[in-house]
């Protein structure tokens, strides 16, 4: 195994330092002069910022079942390209991540690619069907280790369904991630309720449909004592009901509430609706300028913990159709990193270590990783990303590593550049190419 002698990369956007990296970990932070013995290659990192590598709570990388759209292997190359070393891949594939079986089959087949260690989320009910809690003992006990639990692009609306489901995790330390959207609130539903869906004859998708579950949940989460994650919060009435529950939380101990948001809910507004691309349809969707700037705020006080890329990759032929017909989602892992330099850390939001902790630290102990989203410290796991903040890039659909084109930042100008991305030692991308 090479080891490298990283030179001068500013470690959370400080000083410049040297990194020695020798059998997968971190052996030297600072002036490292001289060999650490054996084959070391030299990488010069002037001006690049190093950060842990990235931590996605939430990707869909669509195998078994939508290889069309994406496999394991082209989803965590699109992951290594956009700095992460784990991701927590989502449950609603074909057959459903709902069995020890086929978490066990995703988590092997990450090993096999690869580039990002793939670490299963396991539905809450069987078949995502809303009706009967799934095994999810017998997945947290599997090879996967399956720590997070989500019935993603459904909300487990019943709330007996999920009050078991919260009661039932805490044996193992779990965490029942929600996509909270009550169905009847949304049925049909195209885009943000508003002024423009009125205009645009699209039918509307009120803010209170997501508000109401997350405030239920905290609650339930409160009453059994249990851990709550908020997938893709979007509005600024979810970032109201956040606040409260974590003073509240914090006042009771016991139980928690962990949220997440997503990039495209940082930068981008249902405006773009108007268009009628489908590009920009996406669940949760696109809300007002002050939901964004409201999101921007709760990522920035930490009432939002982490960024989550809901990564939703989908085949041309579900997106390249009339607006009502199109698929939810768009891809998130290649600009991911970009998008948070040019919302959050440009204006002034949030600095190098802030970002570290949102897209690292903090992701990593909500899904209860124990190698990742380490500090870059001696002894530590060789997880990390260096990163060139001082360029512009266009983004190019074509040249992306996900196997589905579906970025809304198509054309677009975005500040940043992922350079390199190690994983235990060993480069997954190197001079912004796939290793
Ligand atoms: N975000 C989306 O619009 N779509 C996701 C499902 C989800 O995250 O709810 C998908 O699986 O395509
Ligand atoms: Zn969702
Ligand atoms: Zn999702």
């Amino acid at each position: 195994m090479t080891d490298y002698l990283i030179r001068g990369a500013r470690v959370l956007g400080g000083a410049p330092t040297d990194l020695g990296i020798k059998d997968g970990r971190i052996v030297a932070v600072a002036e490292v002069s001289g060999s650490t013995g054996g084959a070391v290659e030299t990488i010069d990192a002037t001006g690049l910022i190093a950060l842990p590598g990235l931590v996605d709570l939430h990707t869909h990388l669509r195998e078994p079942g939508r290889e069309d759209a994406e496999t394991v292997e082209t989803g965590t190359q699109a992951a290594a390209m956009g700095g992460f070393t784990a991701v927590h891949a989502m449950a609603n594939t074909d057959p459903v991540a709902d069995t020890a079986g086929v978490v066990e089959q995703v988590w092997r087949l990450g090993r096999e690619a690869g580039h990002c260690d793939v670490f299963p989320v396991g539905a809450v009910t069987v078949g995502l069907g809303g009706e009967r809690l799934a095994e999810l003992g017998a997945m947290a006990d599997s090879a996967a280790r399956v720590r997070v639990f989500s019935d993603d692009g459904k909300c487990v609306s019943d709330p007996v369904l999920m009050r078991r489901a919260l009661e039932y995790v805490k044996a193992f330390d779990g965490v029942i991630a929600q996509h909270a959207q009550e169905p009847r609130l949304t049925e049909e539903a195209q885009m943000n309720e508003g002024v423009l869906s009125g205009r645009l004859g699209l039918r509307g998708w009120p803010a209170v449909a997501e508000e109401a579950i997350i405030a239920r949940d905290v609650l339930l989460a409160a009453h059994v004592g249990s851990r709550l994650h908020v997938c893709h919060v979007s509005t600024a009435g979810s970032v109201e009901i956040l606040r409260w529950a974590k003073a509240l939380a914090e006042k009771q101990g016991g139980w928690s509430v962990t949220a997440e948001a997503c990039p495209h809910h940082l930068l981008l507004t249902d405006e773009l609706a108007a268009t009628y691309d489908p590009i920009y349809k996406v669940n949760p969707p696109l809300r007002t300028a002050a939901d964004v700037e409201a999101v921007r705020a709760g990522l920035a006080d930490g009432t939002i913990d982490v960024v989550a890329t809901d990564h939703a990759p989908h085949p041309h032929e579900d997106k390249d159709c009339e607006w009502q017909a199109a698929a939810f989602g768009m891809l998130g892992l290649e600009t991911a990193l970009s998008i948070v330099q040019h919302t959050m850390v440009d204006p002034g939001l949030l600095d190098w270590a802030g970002v570290a902790e949102r897209m690292s630290t903090v992701p990593a102990r909500i899904g209860r990783l124990a190698d990742h989203g380490r500090p870059i410290a001696e002894g530590e796991p060789a997880n990390l990303v260096l990163y060139d903040a001082g360029v512009t890039r266009t983004v190019e659909a074509s040249e992306l590593a996900s196997l589905s084109r579906n970025t809304p930042y198509a054309g677009m100008e975005l500040p940043g550049r992922v350079v390199a991305t190690f994983l235990r030692g060993r480069p997954t991308v190197l001079d912004g190419k796939l290793c």
